[in-house]
């Protein structure tokens, strides 16, 4: 058996090759063990969490100390609560969208990237994508590696084929994994009852449900099980409960893009966007060109924060440019669906995908922090927000009337609905410039961190400090399922608080 102190001379010789000094890497390896109790997870995938971690506390050190009640949360590695691009990703690399997130030490260094050199790695799109229909779901947009599950494929060429509705067959394929719910007995505000349970885009599928303390429900929106979306991404995404359960997800109005409440401040006027943040000589698709366009350009670079900047309106080329992806929205066969594993409802995908294959954008509502935090005062229903990290980039320390997050609770799309796993979930977030080059405001893109199988369910990883007192997002007891589960009920820190309180 290894002893700590050779893993403890591994670990530092690992990250000497990454240039980080023992003194620098001590402490945050004495804080990793303290918090795993076991090398497992701080050895895996080449220590990467140990590398994210010190990059972490490097930051925040150079964080002046008024804006860190955004990132304190970040003190645990991989969280993703609060997503905050890196100020210092500015090394021109050729663009691509690099999810070697799990690799090996090599992509723990931010190095130049040139598509050339392993075009598989690239995310872009290979061909134009028909625009928005419903009917017509597209490939996951990722790289020429994304072949998809052949099975689910198969089935949905098919459908197509045979000219009847995709949906319905793929529901038909994956029986019993694909059961329409059946919401007979919900009932309103009102006191009113619905029933829906077929497939069909119609609206005797729409159901409702009710949910007593919602004031912000005065009109309740319904859910089509047949497509939660309503029709406003280009594929179908219905709702499946193969547990037989009467109850419906919660409700919410569906939105494809974020949308402001009240005070949040995103200016996207033309106006603001200067040459050198388009591409306006460009045309075709800016991530196969010799020389990538300043947009492409800005793409890529650093492992703990990673951050993309698309092209847009002011740029020359069109929506079928491989540095669009998060714009062109949703384009993989998701499914939410019951998980019955005390988690409440999940996202899972029909496909098979590879790493780096876009998901989903976490969109909501757009508010200031002093907005949500009186939000969260008037009602802690919430699902979990996401900050935008204020300090990013030169704009200074913002004050809480300015400072942005996204809350999906009221109005949002099926980002809502991804779990949380701890440390070993198959997605990441990562922020995405599109239409203003203010750093206080960027989307949250959440992409394949892995290969994943089809009917596997999405997850990623909150941030979650389930030992801490993070006033922004509860704790709950974890049913992740992860074998580093930081925060189950036999989470042994927990154990030890409970024996704590009861002495
Ligand atoms: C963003 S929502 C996810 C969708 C949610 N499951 C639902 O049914 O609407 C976050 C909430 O889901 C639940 N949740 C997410 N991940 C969980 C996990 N690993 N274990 C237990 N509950 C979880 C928690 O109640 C959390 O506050």
């Amino acid at each position: 058996m290894i002893s700590h102190k050779d893993r403890a001379q591994k670990a530092y010789e690992a990250m000497g090759c990454l240039g980080f000094p023992k003194k620098q890497v001590s402490p945050v390896l004495k804080h990793l063990y303290k918090l795993f109790e076991n090398w497992e997870p701080i050895e895996d995938e080449s220590y990467r969490i140990l590398a994210d971690t010190i990059l972490d506390s490097q930051k925040n050190q150079q964080m002046p100390a008024t804006s860190r009640h955004v990132t304190d949360q970040e003190s645990e590695p991989h969280n993703s609560t609060s997503v905050t691009p890196d100020p210092d990703d500015q090394h021109p690399s050729a663009a691509r969208y690099d999810m070697d997130v799990s690799d090996n030490e090599t992509s723990l260094i931010n190095r130049p990237m040139d598509v050339s050199e392993n075009p598989q790695d690239a995310l872009f799109l290979q061909e134009p994508k028909p625009e928005p229909e419903i009917d017509v779901p597209a490939a996951p947009v990722a790289n020429d590696l994304n072949t998809g599950s052949s099975e689910s494929r198969a089935v949905h060429s098919e459908a197509q084929n045979n000219g009847g509705s995709l949906q319905e067959q793929a529901l038909e394929t994956y029986a019993p994994f694909v059961k329409p719910i059946a919401c007979k007995h919900a009932v309103d505000g009102n006191g009113n009852t619905a029933v829906g349970s077929s497939s069909e885009p119609s609206f005797q599928n729409w159901v409702v449900a009710y949910q007593p303390q919602e004031a912000l429900f005065k009109q309740r929106p319904l859910h089509d099980v047949a497509d939660i979306t309503k029709g406003e991404e280009r594929v179908r995404i219905p709702i499946v409960n193969e547990f037989g359960s009467d109850s419906c997800p919660p409700l919410f109005y569906y939105i494809r893009k974020n949308l402001i409440f009240q005070s949040a401040y995103v200016n996207t006027s033309l106006a603001r966007i200067g040459d050198e943040d388009c591409c306006a000589d460009c045309s075709g698709n800016c991530l196969l060109e010799s020389h990538p366009c300043a947009c492409a350009r800005s793409t890529g670079g650093h492992l703990a924060r990673k951050f993309i900047k698309e092209c847009w309106s002011k740029c020359g080329c069109g929506m079928q440019c491989g540095n669009r992806v998060i714009q062109r929205g949703i384009t993989c066969n998701l499914q939410v669906f019951f998980t019955n594993e005390g988690k409440g409802w999940g996202l899972r995908t029909l496909d098979g995908l590879p790493k780096g294959a876009f998901i989903c954008e976490l969109v909501g509502e757009v508010l200031t922090s002093s907005e949500l935090h009186e939000r969260k005062a008037k009602n802690s229903k919430h699902v979990d927000q996401v900050l935008l990290d204020a300090s990013w980039g030169s704009e200074g320390v913002l004050r809480d009337e300015e400072a942005l997050c996204v809350d999906p609770t009221f109005y949002g799309n099926v980002g809502r609905f991804v779990n949380h796993r701890c440390y070993d979930a198959n997605l990441v977030i990562i922020p995405v410039e599109v239409e203003t080059p203010d750093r206080h405001y960027y989307h949250l893109a959440l992409f394949t961190a892995k290969k994943i199988e089809a009917f596997e369910e999405l997850t990623r990883d909150y941030g979650i400090d389930f030992d801490g007192t993070d006033d922004l997002n509860k704790a709950f007891d974890c049913m992740c399922g992860s074998k580093y589960c930081r925060g189950g009920p036999n989470n042994s820190r927990k154990r030890t608080r409970a024996s704590a309180s009861q002495n």
